[in-house]
């Protein structure tokens, strides 16, 4: 997991999720399984991609009252993961939960998934926050406060836009992961995402992990643009 790009395999079906890994069949990737995918193929693809020797992200981003959320991250635990995610907006005493249950549920001799929080989705924007979800204050204000709760309850770190990763590393130090999609090449369309950088400028900004959707998986030449990823990461052209 020392690679920092994670590729969303936003896909419908395990057939897709094969032929797009056939262009990767060298390459162990740091992927993740999101809602479309996990809902349509249950636990059994989680199993492929780990016989593959891929690192899996699966981001479920749990949502409910305490006991549910521990209850099901008891069961996810069990699957091998490496990452799993709540939404910091279901409060710490959710987040600390979801934590105990993982801790419950993860098998002897395995290593506990590691726990991070959504804070705002990278397609919300700040005047969302305020007329639709009413929230009074700036998105960076908001972010850095969910990251607190986050921090607090003791979970691994967050789900962010880079462009709030400079606050998040001056509060909580270089430990705390920041997984941070909305990524998107330079004039390429940001579609429905909102707090969008480039790959290179999200490694300016210090985080963790980039999440890189579209960009690859919709590409003409997916590998190549895995490939370009890379080099921008790299500050090559
Ligand atoms: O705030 C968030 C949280 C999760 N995501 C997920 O990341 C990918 C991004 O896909 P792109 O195609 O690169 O836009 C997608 O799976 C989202 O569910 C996010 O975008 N923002």
């Amino acid at each position: 997991m020392d690679q920092p790009f994670i590729v969303a395999l936003d896909f419908s079906s395990k057939e897709e999720v094969q032929s797009f890994l056939q262009l990767f069949s060298d390459t162990s990737l740091f992927v993740k399984v999101g809602m479309e995918l996990y809902f349509q193929e249950g636990p059994t693809i989680i199993d492929e991609l780990k016989q593959r020797g891929h690192y899996i992200f699966l981001d479920l981003k749990l949502h409910d009252i305490p006991n549910t959320v521990k209850r099901t991250m008891k069961g996810l635990a069990k699957l091998g993961v490496d990452l799993v995610n709540v939404h910091a907006s279901g409060g710490s005493a959710m987040m600390r939960a979801a934590l105990e249950g993982l801790e419950e549920g993860t098998p002897n001799g395995m290593k506990r998934p590691r726990c991070i929080a959504v804070t705002q989705l990278t397609s919300t924007s700040e005047q969302m926050l305020v007329h639709e979800l009413l929230v009074d204050r700036t998105m960076k204000d908001t972010v850095l406060h969910y990251a607190s709760l986050a921090h607090d309850s003791g979970l691994d770190g967050v789900v962010c836009s880079a462009q709030e990763v400079p606050l998040l590393r001056a509060r909580f130090g270089p430990t705390f992961i920041t997984v941070t999609p909305g990524i998107r090449f330079a004039n390429e369309a940001k579609g429905d995402q909102v707090r969008v950088v480039t790959p290179n400028e999200a490694k300016q900004l210090g985080t963790t992990y980039i999440v890189v959707g579209r960009s690859i998986t919709k590409a003409h030449d997916p590998h190549e643009a895995y490939e370009r990823l890379k080099r921008e990461w790299d500050g090559e052209q």
